[in-house]
């Protein structure tokens, strides 16, 4: 093991993001009374480029005028390979108040990218001396994004968190599919006459939570496109859940408790830690360094994971 701690990430609830266009400002009261931990205005792919200045300026009012409680508060801009993503930034940071936490940068292909929106993020926030530094989330959803996931994860002390986009990243690798997230009828192994699903989005999945612990930024998954299914939702999210993953986007307000649900850990999963816990306590006490747990052995690294579990749900506890 590295002598370097791994950091953790900011102890903030992240089981749920809710996006909304931000043309459509008729559902932002909708969206601040939602069960979302967090909320993404939307300013790149749910808004035409005709709606683009309009859905700034909603979004710009909606920040100061909504009652946005509790909630981590995002805007996610356009990409860095259009005209618009520099006056999202400097329009937001000049003219709405303090209450944003967050921007969303998505399609990010390397560190330079963080890099530049960092700057001008800093230079906006001296400006205007704005005291409150504006965190970063961004959204692994290309092919050089997953390539370079770990430099980007490495990028800026602002970032936060980090998504797997499924559209964008289907799209961008070539996958021969329109679904975003779950499962893919074509991706099955075949024996003895039997179908046996496999999953996609996997090894981009563990690739970002491998590059988000490494640098203490929170992985979540990205959108499931289809949201009369589910039990596809709940699949997915489990699936992420089991791999790392802090929380899950919505794409239509049913699917945020399907989030929550998944994303907070179960009593019976809290229980088990804790007497995994009070199990190693008596272990220690006797001096040794491994016990039986209902049957199984639990040792030292049982500690680690049983601590994942009661530190996520006090968290959520508040
Ligand atoms: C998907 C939607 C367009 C569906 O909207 P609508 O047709 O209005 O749905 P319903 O009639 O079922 O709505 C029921 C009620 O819920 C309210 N509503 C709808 N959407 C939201 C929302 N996002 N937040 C809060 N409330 C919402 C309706 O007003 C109805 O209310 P009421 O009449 O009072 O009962 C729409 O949900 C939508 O626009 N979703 C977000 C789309 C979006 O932001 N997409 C971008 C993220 S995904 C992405 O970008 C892909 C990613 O980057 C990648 O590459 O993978
Ligand atoms: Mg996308």
């Amino acid at each position: 093991m590295s002598f370097r701690i791994q950091p953790q990430p900011p102890a903030r609830p992240n089981r749920c993001q809710l996006f909304g266009p931000g043309s459509r400002p008729a559902i932002f009261e909708k969206m601040a009374r939602s069960d979302a931990d967090v909320i993404n205005l939307d300013l790149e792919d749910s808004v035409s480029p005709d709606d683009k200045a309009e859905a700034r300026k909603n979004i710009i009012q909606a920040i100061g005028d909504i009652d946005w409680g509790t909630k981590h508060l995002c805007v996610r801009i356009n990409g860095l390979d259009t005209p618009y993503w520099y006056r999202d930034i400097v329009d937001i940071l000049e003219q709405a108040g303090d209450r944003i936490d967050q921007f969303m940068i998505p399609k990010v292909g390397n560190a330079a990218d963080i890099y530049a929106v960092d700057a001008l993020v800093t230079a906006v926030e001296a400006a205007k001396g704005r005291t409150k530094p504006v965190a970063l989330e961004v959204i692994i959803e290309t092919a050089a994004g997953i390539a370079h996931v770990e430099e980007i994860a490495a990028a800026s002390p602002r970032l936060q968190a980090m998504s797997l986009g499924a559209a964008d990243f289907a799209a961008s690798m070539g996958m021969a599919t329109t679904g975003i997230g779950g499962t893919q009828e074509n991706y099955y192994m075949h024996r003895e006459g039997q179908k046996y699903w496999s999953d996609p989005w996997h090894w981009a999945q563990a690739a970002i939570v491998a590059a988000c612990r490494t640098h203490g930024v929170l992985p979540v998954d990205g959108p499931f496109g289809d949201f009369s299914d589910d039990e596809g939702f709940r699949a997915q999210a489990l699936r992420s859940a089991t791999l790392g993953m802090v929380g899950k986007w919505a794409i239509h307000p049913k699917q945020v408790a399907l989030a929550n649900e998944v994303f907070t850990p179960s009593d019976d999963a809290v229980r088990e830690a804790r007497e995994i816990l009070e199990a190693m306590e008596e272990a220690k006490r006797t001096g040794q360094g491994a016990a039986v747990y209902k049957g199984r052995l639990v040792d030292l690294a049982s500690i680690r994971q049983a601590e994942v579990i009661v530190r996520q749900s006090e968290m959520i506890a508040g």
